[in-house]
């Protein structure tokens, strides 16, 4: 597979504010690329300048193996986008606002439209002008827009923002069937994790401008730590009990009512000694180290430079 998009040491400036810092990152043909990094971390920055529409102050740009400062507008026909949040035609309905972007990118094809509207949930509502749709079915038609032309390469920046569940799960599954059955290659940020986790091939972990990891899922998944949850009654006592009897044992507190305990085979030894001192068990599982936990370790741990 070749690198759809290249940056190399990338840095944006504004007026004394670095936002962006030497970024160097790859997004490879037919994957999906999740973006994760805390508010004001640099992933819409580093998009826009994906799409030529903020200038690097530093550093070079690639999208289909041609530098961005030397592409003709033509480029643009081929990528598809949500930067921030979508704009429309307020008083136009949707359809109308469909067939003004298609006009606009020189595509027309009406039952690639009505394909699109089906294919987020809008057919119904077509005809309603966009003044009168909710955050979620303004959402639904900014993705309809960025994907009615097919295009090789989408980017979308929050783009499950404000939708309900059946519309998390919609839009998970179209972007799925659009890698799989059309190749697209998909650039992803999100804030909920979880959904990322369940689409994404390779991972991008920004914060403060940096890029701390660049990482394939495969990878993550492979060095995933496993470990039992437990909800208790009384997490402090249990603590205690844990650390006197089992010195060795890994464990660690992560909410006033739930602990983690790591690299244990046999988990009756502990749960024996839990209840013998009258300690509750609420819950118990056994989980592998997420995307989430990753993230936050990353983050919080202030992870190397990828
Ligand atoms: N035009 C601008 N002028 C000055 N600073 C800017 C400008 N645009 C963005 N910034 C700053 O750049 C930093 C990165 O912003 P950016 O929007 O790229 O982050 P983000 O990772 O997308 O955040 P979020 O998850 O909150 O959307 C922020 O500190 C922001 O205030």
């Amino acid at each position: 597979m070749s690198d759809i998009i290249v940056l190399e040491g990338v840095t944006k400036q504004y007026r004394d504010a670095e936002v962006v810092s030497n970024v160097s990152m790859h997004v490879q043909e037919g994957e999906i690329y999740g973006f994760l990094g805390p508010n004001g971390a640099g992933k819409t920055t580093i998009m826009k300048m994906i799409l030529n529409l903020v200038k690097p102050t530093m550093g070079n740009i690639r999208v289909f193996q041609e530098p961005v400062l030397n592409q003709s507008v033509a480029y643009l026909r081929q990528i598809g986008s949500i930067i921030e949040t979508p704009v429309f035609y307020s008083r136009l309905s949707a359809w109308e606002n469909m067939k003004l972007h298609c006009a606009y990118m020189g595509y027309y094809d009406q039952k690639k439209m009505e394909e699109t509207l089906e294919m987020v949930g809008l057919s119904s509502c077509r005809d309603k002008v966009v003044s009168e749709f909710s955050l979620g079915m303004k959402q639904r038609l900014g993705i309809a827009r960025a994907i009615v032309t097919r295009p090789r390469l989408l980017i979308l920046d929050e783009p499950i923002n404000g939708l309900d569940p059946m519309g998390i799960r919609q839009i998970r599954e179209l972007l799925v069937s659009l890698r799989d059955n059309c190749g697209t290659t998909i650039l992803i940020s999100s804030h909920i994790i979880t959904e990322i986790e369940q689409i994404a091939d390779e991972i991008g972990v920004l914060d403060k401008g940096r890029l701390l990891r660049e990482v394939s899922m495969k990878e993550i998944r492979k060095d995933a730590v496993q470990y039992i949850e437990l909800e208790l009654d009384d997490v402090q006592k249990a603590a205690t009990v844990l650390d006197h009897r089992f010195p060795e044992l890994n464990f660690r507190v992560i909410s006033p009512s739930g602990l983690r305990v790591y690299g244990i085979e046999d988990q009756t030894l502990i749960t024996r000694a839990l209840v013998q001192e009258n300690i509750g068990i609420l819950n118990m599982s056994c989980k592998n180290d997420s995307l989430e936990d990753y993230f936050m370790d990353t983050v919080i741990g202030g992870g190397e430079h990828a």
